[in-house]
């Protein structure tokens, strides 16, 4: 079919990256676009599960350099130590012979590639390839973070002082800041230097961003106008650039639609709705005093959770679990409490009827999967993007639709009851304020992601300005 239309999905090989590049490939095959997913071989059997079948997809694999010691079977950073992290990005650059050959091969008319390949649209421009930017983050995250005015005036690396304050013209509204002038604490602005810090000779993560997006035929971002009007004008008016909204791309079920009988039955337990679950993504793990401090507030509510804690590789979780847990907490909690550790089928079970309330990291695809399955949200951000997702979705913010776990300015310190008092706001003072406004703000949200049409046309016009942009109708 020459008149097929044929996308190469790039991602920066990170589960969180690679999920919403996925949810975007199964949309757009369904709609008869020809995928070509590219991956590392690690990331091979989860890629498949999530992958919708179709004549219209294949997965490609492509090879990280040997040289750099990354184990062989490596499936994103979070089976690396957190300081060997950005090998993964340098492994990555190593990769332009490679994926120039494959692209020349597959002639694709788009790549949409990553925050991380900043020498793609180039490449793909020497083949005839149209490269666009598909920025996994919220609008919010890339407002505050990477607009191109977020160093104006400023020489070298931004200190912490500097990142408190946002990019002039940021929307900040009495609502979202944390007082009167700031959007973010100082534990959360330290959290955000390194995106600024060149290592070695390697471009920092906001110059990468400014070079793909100036590369870029079109910027693509993972949201809407009714999550995020405000900081998507606001971006929109700092990139000279179109942009083309995918929606908040609410993934299909994954392809093995039954959970584990031993989760499935543990939760039956349960009441309606009753359950808290609590999980931090595949790549954001808590200090020992946080999980302590966690799990008590957890036992207080008195209900029923479910909690997932991982470590960073090379740490041995369960003497790591053992130091951290409380003194008799797994014997005082066995009937109402399950602490596990590794990989879990999160979508299902946010999935599960008994599970009503989400207590996580706000990481941006965990988000939408509550929503979607009308779970109530407690917002617990550590670092980068999740904090800006979290002042969206939190009780002062533009959606208001969770509650945010109150943490202390100079180091995000939370204790026992911060988490209580969160969790009941939305799970047991539901006829008070603020947990009545913000119940009926997440049904707003949970509706507005249910509307099949709706999300639908986000992926036809998303095709419609892709052609455009293939005639000529965009730069
Ligand atoms: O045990 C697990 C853990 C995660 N997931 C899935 O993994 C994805 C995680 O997504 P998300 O929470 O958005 O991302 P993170 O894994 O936290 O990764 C990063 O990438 C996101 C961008 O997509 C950022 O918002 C986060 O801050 C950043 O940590 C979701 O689809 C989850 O369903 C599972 O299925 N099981």
């Amino acid at each position: 079919m020459a008149d097929q239309l044929h996308v190469v999905m790039f991602p920066f090989f990170a589960f969180g990256h690679v999920s919403p590049f996925i949810q975007l490939s199964n949309k757009l095959s369904s709609h008869g676009i020809h995928i070509s997913f590219f991956t590392i071989p690690g990331f091979i059997p989860r890629v498949k599960t999530l992958l919708v079948p179709s004549p219209n997809t294949e997965i490609v694999p492509l090879q990280l350099p040997p040289s750099l010691g990354l184990p062989p079977n490596l499936a994103g950073t979070m089976d690396l130590p957190p300081s060997e992290a950005i090998k993964l990005i340098t492994a990555i650059d190593l990769t332009r012979p490679q994926v120039k050959t494959l692209l020349s091969e597959l002639k694709p008319n788009f790549v949409l590639f990553d925050f991380a390949q900043h020498w793609l649209p180039s490449l793909a421009s020497e083949l005839g390839i149209k490269a666009m930017l598909f920025s996994v983050f919220s609008a919010i995250a890339n407002a505050y973070i990477v607009s191109p005015n977020r160093l104006s005036g400023i020489e070298g690396i931004p200190t912490v002082d500097h990142l408190l304050k946002p990019p002039q013209g940021f929307p900040t509204s009495k609502n979202i800041a944390r007082d009167q002038s700031r959007v973010i604490s100082t534990f959360e602005a330290q959290s955000l230097v390194f995106i600024y810090e060149k290592v070695n000779e390697s471009p920092s993560n906001f110059d990468r961003v400014q070079e793909g997006i100036s590369g870029s035929s079109a910027v693509v971002m993972k949201t809407s106008y009714e999550m995020e009007g405000p900081y998507l004008d606001f971006i929109k008016s700092q990139i000279n650039k179109p942009f083309i909204l995918t929606g908040p791309l609410i993934p299909e079920p994954p392809s093995d639609l039954v959970l584990d009988a031993k989760w499935d039955e543990w939760l039956a337990r349960f009441s309606e709705k009753s359950v808290v679950f609590c999980s931090f993504g595949s790549e954001t793990f808590l200090t020992q005093e946080r999980i302590r401090e966690l799990a008590l507030g957890l036992e207080l509510t008195g209900l029923p959770f479910l909690l997932v804690l991982n470590f960073p590789a090379k740490v041995n979780p369960k003497v790591a679990l053992e130091d951290a847990l409380p003194r008799g907490f797994l014997k005082r909690t066995k009937d109402k409490g399950v602490v596990h550790v590794g990989w879990v089928p999160q979508q299902l079970i946010l999935g599960h009827k008994s599970v009503g309330c989400y207590l996580c990291h706000a990481g941006f695809s965990s988000l939408i999967e509550a929503l979607m399955n009308d779970c109530q949200l407690v917002l617990l951000p550590l670092k980068g993007d999740q904090i800006f997702n979290s002042r969206l979705m939190g009780e002062n913010g533009f959606v208001s639709a969770g509650i945010e776990v109150n943490t202390r300015e100079e180091d995000g310190y939370f204790g026992k009851e911060d988490i209580f008092t969160a969790v009941k706001k939305v799970m047991v003072d539901v006829e008070e304020e603020p947990g009545k406004s913000i119940r009926l703000n997440q049904k707003k949200l949970y509706k507005f992601l249910k509307e099949k049409d709706v999300q639908d046309k986000f992926i036809l016009d998303m095709i419609v300005e892709m052609k455009k942009i293939l005639e000529g109708g965009f730069s």
